[in-house]
């Protein structure tokens, strides 16, 4: 038995690690999204190459008449239905003991349901594509080490569908070409230069607050704050990418988003035979704002070499390293990796401090005793301690980014098992970060505490259960930026505001690319 999984892989012939992968018999069990299961014998441990399965794919995609991740849609839009309807049976009361944290069935129902089948690690299609589902951490753990990152990729179907978002930016590129950019990128990154950034926040920030005190004064308390500080952080992230004086910065802002939602309606086709065609017309669209977007970011560039604006861009071009064409997709990859990410990470948090007012209020405290009555200080954002914890405890529990994913570029050999070149990898985090085996049976309750004694894990039971940014070399780049732009914000927003939950309410995580509330976040807001 190599190992339990949604496709379970039973190798029935000599098995030594010697003999692989030549001579391996493998049985495959494929069970599809709706239940139907049919087993498969072939002689190569390139099973997902074989001939049979293929076919057998191919039938399967046929006879459901519907791709397999529209299934799985339909299973996710089924999961939310019923808890907005369970929510409308008693009276639209969004009292907080009515909200579970418990999300992953939500999120991602199929993955609850075969884990609860197959383990923690198994294979599973998604269109004609093999991919090799990972919620256990000691199997990443291993898949990391010894092995160079330079030998996973970033899965070519994703590639292809994300590439008017990211083009070849650093969340895409691989081998050498990512060793080169992640030299370059890291040291824009670098305490020094966020100091520098950490006042372009605070404008865009205080702006959003200003909006809200109007929209209360004229008598509205319910506020989406979602959708508010979504906006703010991009703002946030042009000013930091271009630079203050940037006139053209919203207007990229506005390409980039409107590029988004295109794009998003439908990449969840990923796998599907010839939907590249049958998407032709959105293809088309995302492909002519993307050279739009190509347009306004070089006329930016130009500027911010005359001008010498201390930006990230102006970091980038120093000393030629990357080429023009790297430069403009290293500002798409920020401004779509950097500000949704973190905007959501600010609204998940207001709705945890929104249901637990005491942790509002002792961040208030923390907040009076580091900087006083007076400004926020970059130097000072290191002593706001609880409020790190509070941010670590959302993203354990609302990660943004659900899931990270690799592909094997060559065979690689993970705790015995031969992972043939070109598998795909989709790493759960949501199931990890949720998990009672690593957590613990509080596992689902909000408490920030557990990174008081623990501030790197937070009492995980492995160093790698944790991952909200991601794991081994290729871990997120924005992670001093992210902090720093949680505690100055969080500290303006909580200065001037308390935050309860509206009635209208809704709890309906789901996944859009990032983990975000599907119905927004209003919030009953009032000044303090
Ligand atoms: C709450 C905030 C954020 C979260 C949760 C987050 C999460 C992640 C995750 C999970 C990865 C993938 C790591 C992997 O594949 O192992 C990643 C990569 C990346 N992130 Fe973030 N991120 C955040 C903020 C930011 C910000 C603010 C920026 C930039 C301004 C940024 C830029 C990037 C880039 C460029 C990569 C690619 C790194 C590489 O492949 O070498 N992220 N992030």
């Amino acid at each position: 038995m190599i190992r339990d999984s949604g496709v379970v892989i039973a190798a029935t012939g000599n098995q030594k690690a010697h003999t692989y992968p030549e001579t391996l018999k493998v049985q495959v069990r494929v069970e599809t999204c709706c239940g139907a299961v049919k087993v498969f014998n072939v002689e190569n441990t390139h099973w997902w190459n074989a001939k049979e399965i293929r076919s057998g794919v191919s039938h399967r995609i046929l006879t459901c008449g519907a791709p397999t991740e529209a299934l799985i849609d339909g299973q996710m839009q089924n999961a939310k239905m019923k808890i907005a309807s369970k929510k409308k049976n008693t009276n639209d009361d969004s009292s907080s003991s009515l909200i579970s944290h418990d999300i992953h069935s939500t999120v991602f129902p199929y993955f609850s349901r075969w884990q609860k089948s197959h383990g923690k690690v198994f294979i599973y299609w998604l269109g004609t594509e093999p991919f090799l589902y990972v919620a256990e951490p000691e199997f990443l753990k291993k898949m990391s080490s010894k092995v160079q990152g330079k030998r996973w990729g970033k899965p070519n179907v994703f590639k292809h569908d994300r590439k008017p978002m990211f083009g070849s930016g650093l969340v895409m590129v691989e081998g050498d070409d990512w060793v080169r950019h992640r030299h370059v990128i890291t040291p824009a990154f670098s305490p020094p230069n966020m100091k520098a950034m950490a006042s372009l926040m605070v404008e865009p920030a205080t702006k959003m607050l200003r909006r809200w005190t109007t929209v209360i004064n004229s008598g509205k308390p319910k506020i989406d704050v979602e959708r508010d500080i979504t906006t703010m952080a991009g703002e946030i992230i042009a000013r930091a990418s271009f630079g203050l004086s940037c006139e053209n910065g919203s207007e990229v802002f506005q390409k980039l988003k409107a590029m988004q939602i295109t794009l998003f309606n439908h990449n969840r086709y990923v796998g599907v035979p010839f939907s590249r065609w049958i998407f032709q017309k959105k293809n088309m669209e995302a492909k002519k704002l993307g050279e739009e977007i190509d347009q306004v970011l070089l006329s930016i560039m130009e500027d911010v070499e005359k001008k010498k604006n201390k930006c990230l861009v102006g970091y980038l071009m120093e000393g030629e390293r990357l080429n023009g064409r790297e430069v403009v997709d290293e500002c798409k990859t920020f401004f779509f990796g950097g500000h949704e990410t973190t905007a959501l990470l600010l609204t998940w948090t207001l709705l945890l401090l929104a249901m637990h007012p005491h942790w509002q209020n002792q961040l208030r405290d923390e907040i009076t005793q580091v900087f006083g009555d007076g400004e926020i200080h970059f130097s000072k954002l290191a002593h706001l301690n609880k409020m790190g914890w509070v941010m670590k405890e959302v993203l354990r529990l609302y990660s943004p980014a659900p899931n990270a994913q690799r592909q094997a570029r060559e065979d690689i050999k993970v705790d015995g098992v031969i992972i043939p070149k070109g598998t795909n990898i989709w790493i759960d985090t949501v199931a990890m970060h949720h998990d009672p085996a690593l957590w613990g049976d509080d596992v689902n309750e909000f408490r920030p505490e557990r990174f008081k004694d623990d501030q790197v894990y937070g009492g995980c039971k492995h160093e790698v259960g944790f991952m909200p940014f991601g794991f081994g070399g290729r871990m997120c780049v924005g992670r001093n930026w992210t902090l720093m732009e949680y505690k100055v914000v969080l500290s303006l927003m909580l200065n001037s505001f308390s935050f309860s939950l509206s009635p209208t309410y809704r709890h309906s995580p789901s996944i859009l690319l990032s983990l975000r509330p599907t119905y927004g976040l209003p919030l009953i807001v009032q000044p303090l």
